[in-house]
């Protein structure tokens, strides 16, 4: 789909030129211009209005929207970016937005809430793709059936493991404990909390307690993370806790130390997925950590391939950006009311007084309007605009690379400091970062080849051919045995290398920069995060927050306008889907009757 363009011979119900100024105006992008002149080839005589807003839906899809509410395009033109001027708005201002949605209803390309084969479904003044529509009815009805579960247990036997599991009842220890109690007791729990409020340290006692409330019936227990990284961090972190709980060898046997991603638990297919409703997945308890990273989609797949027996425990912080795709699924069960969710407030890695943990909770409140440059977060938080500078962070992984270390400690060093972009493009973006910070670093090295030594890349699409997932990153360096220039990879949890060929990578690019949304999952011990010179919306105080809270030590923050930073604090990131109103309406539902 991605790889759709415009088509200058489509069906001319908008003209291309048309087409062509939306593109030129950064409206629309190429691809969303493809999706609507899709649908004017396939549906006979289609009205512009049916075209334009398909293009709008395509663009506010590729914004991470699941929907589009015609009334609020009607009342907030300029956030879905239509200009007074623009021939998509003198189209649409002709109508009001029930006149609209009559109209697109009597589309045959529009289903009206309901599944079929017609491409758009409309159901009340929201527009979905079919599949998007699918998918989050699908997502509520399964989330809803765990949510009105009850779950029976011992409540004096569930007491005495959390009294063995935790030390005495204290400030740092009481959400734990809560968090084990409502994990116990329903079929979904929630776990979220900011950087080391121990997340892990409570799913590794909830596995625990549910072994051991089972008895002698093994159960089959699965751990999962959107991302590899996000997978290696929780594999490391749950071995070394299991191995210092009190509990007996047999239980501890049957805790899963093995973090899958999703898509590898799901067992991804050239045809789709292995496991789904009709080849479920066998487990009773699947835990998935950085849940604020599953969109709608990988959801839906997630929930079809699991049986409704299982229960599920998302673990993840709730304040942190949504997935890249659309759909924001954690935050939109935190909004329910009386929702399955334990909030941990203790961070066990960052003083909330000062640094990184006073710093964070004042973006998240949106208390941090000013830049970092007075005295209340230093050291550990700065402002530097220098980027050279901030290149120079980069010092200690070229010396280790240049003393001709092993692969693993130059990964290892590689993975002590990033730099943050807010976006891709612009003078601040990704794109003109990574090169300027490459041709900073490379200076002295002479050469102009791609790949050289030290060059570090991201992949950035999954290659199960090659075992490489999005978001993988190796490192150009000479291999030992022959002195070739090969790309390192980690190769499982053992600290084990993978040597492949630069020319076998064909979707990667260079990783000194990446955006704060790629950065989802990981964490290093400095990062630098580069803003822009002019806002724009993607610059949201979740985009600070997340960005921050990466740094396990420092942050650097480059700030080239101060008025961006205002901005950026008082935006907060909103995601459109009907999930959370789905969610509600069907426990009103199932509240009506019951009564
Ligand atoms: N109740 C507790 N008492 C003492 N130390 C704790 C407690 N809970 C967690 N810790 C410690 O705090 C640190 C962070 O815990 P943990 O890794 O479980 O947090 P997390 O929320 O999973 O972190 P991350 O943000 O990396 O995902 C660990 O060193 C852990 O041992």
């Amino acid at each position: 789909m991605s790889q759709l363009s415009m088509d200058l011979n489509a069906p001319e119900t908008i003209s291309a030129a048309q087409w062509r100024s939306c593109v030129e105006s950064q409206w629309l992008s190429d691809f969303d211009v493809a999706m609507a002149q899709w649908m004017a080839r396939h549906v006979p005589n289609a009205p512009a209005e049916l075209l334009w807003m398909a293009a709008l839906l395509a663009r506010q899809s590729g914004q991470g929207h699941v929907h589009v509410r015609i009334s609020d395009v009607f009342a907030e033109s300029e956030r879905y970016g239509l200009a007074t001027d623009s021939p998509a708005w003198a189209c649409l201002s002709q109508h009001t937005p029930a006149s609209l949605q009559d109209m697109l209803a009597q589309s045959p390309a529009v289903a009206n809430a309901c599944a079929g084969p017609e491409p758009l479904v409309l159901d009340g003044d929201a527009l979905y793709w079919q599949r998007a529509w699918q998918e989050e009815c699908a997502v509520a009805l399964s989330l809803r059936l765990r949510i009105d579960t009850p779950v029976a247990v011992d409540d004096a036997a569930l007491d005495a493991l959390i009294d063995a599991l935790f030390d005495q009842p204290n400030a740092t220890n009481a959400d734990q404990r809560a968090a084990c109690r409502l994990a116990a007791q329903r079929a979904l729990t929630v776990i979220t909390g900011g950087p080391g409020t121990g997340k892990t340290t409570t799913v590794v006692r909830v596995l625990a307690i549910l072994q051991s409330l089972a008895v002698d019936t093994p159960l089959r227990m699965a751990l999962a993370a959107p991302t590899g990284k996000a997978a290696a961090r929780l594999s490391e972190s749950i071995a070394q806790q299991v191995a210092t709980l009190p509990i007996t060898p047999t239980v501890a046997a049957l805790i899963p130390t093995e973090v899958s991603t999703v898509h590898r638990l799901l067992g991804v297919t050239s045809r789709g997925y292995r496991h789904q409703r009709s080849n479920p997945l066998a487990l009773d308890v699947l835990v998935v950590d950085e849940a604020s990273m599953l969109d709608l989609s990988l959801m839906a797949a997630l929930l079809d391939a699991l049986p409704n027996s299982a229960r599920i425990i998302l673990l993840g912080d709730k304040d942190q950006l949504a997935s890249v795709e659309a759909g924001a699924v954690l935050a939109d069960i935190c909004a329910l009311e009386q929702a399955p969710v334990a909030e941990l407030r203790h961070s066990f890695r960052f003083d909330a007084s000062r640094g990184i943990g006073k710093f964070a909770q004042a973006v998240c409140s949106g208390h941090a309007t000013q830049a970092p440059t007075d005295d209340a977060y230093a050291p550990e938080v700065r402002r530097l605009d220098d980027l050279n500078a901030l290149y120079r962070g980069y010092d200690a992984y070229w010396q280790t690379l240049h003393a001709g270390a092993p692969a693993q400690q130059v990964l290892a060093s590689f993975e002590r400091y990033r730099l943050l972009c807010g976006q891709r493009q612009g003078s601040h973006g990704v794109i003109a970062i990574n090169a300027a910070c490459e041709r900073y670093l490379r200076g002295w090295q002479g050469g102009d080849s791609a790949w050289y030594c030290g060059r570090p890349v991201m992949i950035t699409h999954n290659d199960y051919s090659l075992r490489l997932m999005n978001g993988d990153i190796g490192i150009c360096l000479p291999e030992p045995s022959t002195g070739e220039l090969r790309v390192a990879f980690w190769d499982g949890p053992a600290q084990a290398i993978r040597w492949l060929l630069p020319s076998r990578l064909t979707r990667c690019e260079s990783v000194f920069a990446m955006t704060v949304h790629k950065s989802q999952g990981s964490e290093f011990t400095r990062v630098a995060v580069i803003l822009p010179k002019r806002h724009s919306p993607v610059l949201t105080r979740e985009l600070i927050y997340t960005a921050l809270t990466r740094a396990r030590e420092h942050v650097d923050f480059c700030i080239p306008n101060s008025g961006v930073w205002r901005q950026t604090i008082d935006e907060r990131a909103q995601r459109f889907s009907g999930l959370r109103h789905r969610l509600a309406a069907l426990a009103a539902l199932h509240t009506t009757n019951i009564s």
